[in-house]
């Protein structure tokens, strides 16, 4: 466990958090992700199911739950996701899983999701969840990335540029917007953003035993 309530301890009892970055496709918020999660033990990734097929690269059940289209319906008639939504003509969907339990542990979780999973997540449950809108530094810039990346087909990328403009309406939906200028220093402002969420008053479970024990 990597909280505890010892009094001696800086670091006491907490609850965790859904911590979700968005932005249009190719700003890079999977790049983001993997940075957070490759430098930080207390965020695990919320792996998604989707019906699009893996890109080059993407591992089953590490990247996303890759999935027919007649397994994502069966997970919707059994009412298995958190939140669930189209996005560029597929579907995507957050299994339900263990999530809840795992915040009451002081797990945290990250989510790669796009505005409207972030409504549904924020309707389901607000008080947990922290929201990062990322925006590239300009458009002709995320056209460069999403070309550079060089894992979609051209009509594929096209059609994300053709998105772009309508997810970016969303920015004002999110608590906070970084621009992904340079990486590393995106990141820094990311996780930043993480651990400044971590220490809220309402999330640290274990300040009232400790207070009442300081106060003897
Ligand atoms: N600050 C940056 N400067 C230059 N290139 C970047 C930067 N951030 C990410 N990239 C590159 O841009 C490309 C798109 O990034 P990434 O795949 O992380 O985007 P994404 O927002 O997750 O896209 P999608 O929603 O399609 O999954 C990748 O090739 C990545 O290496
Ligand atoms: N509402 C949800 N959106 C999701 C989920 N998983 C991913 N996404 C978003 O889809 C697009 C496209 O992703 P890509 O991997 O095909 O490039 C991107 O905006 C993701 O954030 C999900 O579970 N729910």
């Amino acid at each position: 466990m990597p909280h505890n309530s010892s009094p001696e301890s800086d670091t006491l009892h907490r609850r965790g958090l859904m911590f979700i970055l968005s932005s249009p496709s190719g700003a890079g918020k999977t790049t983001l992700s993997r940075m957070l999660l490759a430098s930080d033990e207390e965020i695990s990734l919320s792996v998604s199911a989707t019906t699009r097929p893996p890109r080059e690269g993407e591992i089953d059940g590490k990247d996303y739950h890759f999935v027919s289209d007649e397994e994502f319906d069966r997970l919707v008639e059994e009412d298995g996701f958190y939140e669930w939504a189209h996005v560029f003509g597929r579907r995507y969907g957050t299994p339900k899983g263990h999530i809840r339990e795992g915040l009451k542990r002081g797990q945290d979780y990250l989510f790669d999701i796009d505005w409207q999973g972030t409504q549904q997540l924020y309707q389901k449950d607000q008080q947990d969840t922290v929201s990062v809108f990322i925006l590239p530094p300009s458009l002709d810039e995320l056209h460069r990335r999403l070309t550079a990346r060089a894992l979609d087909s051209e009509e594929v990328v096209n059609s994300r540029m053709e998105r772009a403009r309508a997810e970016i309406s969303h920015w004002a939906e999110y608590d906070y917007v970084v621009i992904n200028d340079d990486v590393d220093e995106c990141f820094t402002k990311v996780r930043e953003i993480l651990h400044a969420e971590r220490m809220k008053r309402t999330r640290q479970t274990g300040l009232i035993p400790f207070v009442r024990e300081l106060m003897g």
